[in-house]
């Protein structure tokens, strides 16, 4: 999710009035204004966690509540899995488009401390684009096919493009998401999916090219405000969807390293 000063999630909220096409455009407005002045935050730097009742006291009391929120999720990719086998993700939530790429992990050069080696292994971090020419274009190239001219109208032509690149929904699921500020710049998510899975998630936005270790420090700061203790990887509610749902996709998935 793109932010700036204003909370997207804050405009997703009203969408009882605002059709989803319409919160999109006022995405893409903010998107080109934050472009404008150089600050656009494409990089989702984050660390998921299982949040217990003692963690849920603490964020009540040291974080605000932005608001709780419902979404459904529909991903897609082609029959072979030739997108999530590369890590890129296409998704659209509300109405909006949005392709999670996978980024280096080199920043910057120097050996790692223990403390940001650990930071490194809990956190993952993805590249969001949200512009859909610029997501069809993203794909096409991952899954190299020779699909023609796309350059259709997007919200009105979503059938076309994702037929002629061969892409077809394998899974979708709803999120009860209630999120929080903790301070400048992190924000907490505490998502129930629908088919049963609680993850909570420390979330900070980076710029491309941005200090990735910065924001894995905020993170771990975050993470030990909460009372988070030891190094165990907490599966995201999409490892658990597979496991379930499309087991041999996720055990090809797995010896690809993307999960
Ligand atoms: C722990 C973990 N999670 C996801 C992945 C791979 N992956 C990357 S993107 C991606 C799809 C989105 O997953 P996630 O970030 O868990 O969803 P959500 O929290 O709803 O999205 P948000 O609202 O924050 O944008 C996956 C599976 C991974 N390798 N490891």
């Amino acid at each position: 999710m793109k932010r700036c000063g204003l909370e997207l999630h804050h405009l997703e909220q009203l969408d009882f009035t605002l059709s989803p096409e319409f919160c999109c455009s006022i995405r893409n407005t903010l998107g080109l204004k934050i472009k404008a002045s150089n600050v656009k935050m494409s990089v989702e730097v984050e660390r998921k966690f299982l949040c217990s009742e003692d963690m849920l006291e603490i964020l009540e009391k040291i974080g605000v509540c932005v608001g709780q929120r419902q979404f459904h999720d529909q991903y897609f990719d082609t029959p072979g899995f030739e997108l999530t086998l590369r890590d890129f993700w296409l998704r659209k939530r509300k109405g909006c488009w949005e392709l999670k790429c996978p980024i280096s992990t080199i920043n910057g050069t120097g050996e790692l401390s223990e403390e940001q080696s650990l930071a490194a292994k809990l956190c993952t971090h993805y590249k969001e684009i949200t512009n859909l020419p610029e997501i069809q274009q993203r794909v096409k190239k991952v899954i190299k096919g020779s699909c023609g001219d796309t350059e259709t109208t997007p919200s009105q032509e979503d059938e076309l493009w994702l037929s002629k690149l061969d892409l077809v929904c394998f899974a979708e699921f709803t999120t009860v998401r209630r999120s929080f500020t903790l301070e400048e710049g992190v924000q907490i998510d505490l998502d129930q999916a629908d088919f049963g899975y609680h993850v909570g998630e420390i979330e900070v936005l980076i710029p491309e090219g941005g200090d990735v270790h910065s924001a894995q420090e905020k993170i771990r700061n975050a993470a030990q405000k909460l009372g988070l203790s030891g190094d165990q990887q907490v599966e995201g509610k999409m490892n658990v969807y597979l496991k379930r749902y499309h087991p041999e996709h996720y055990a090809k998935i797995l010896s690809a390293h993307v999960l």
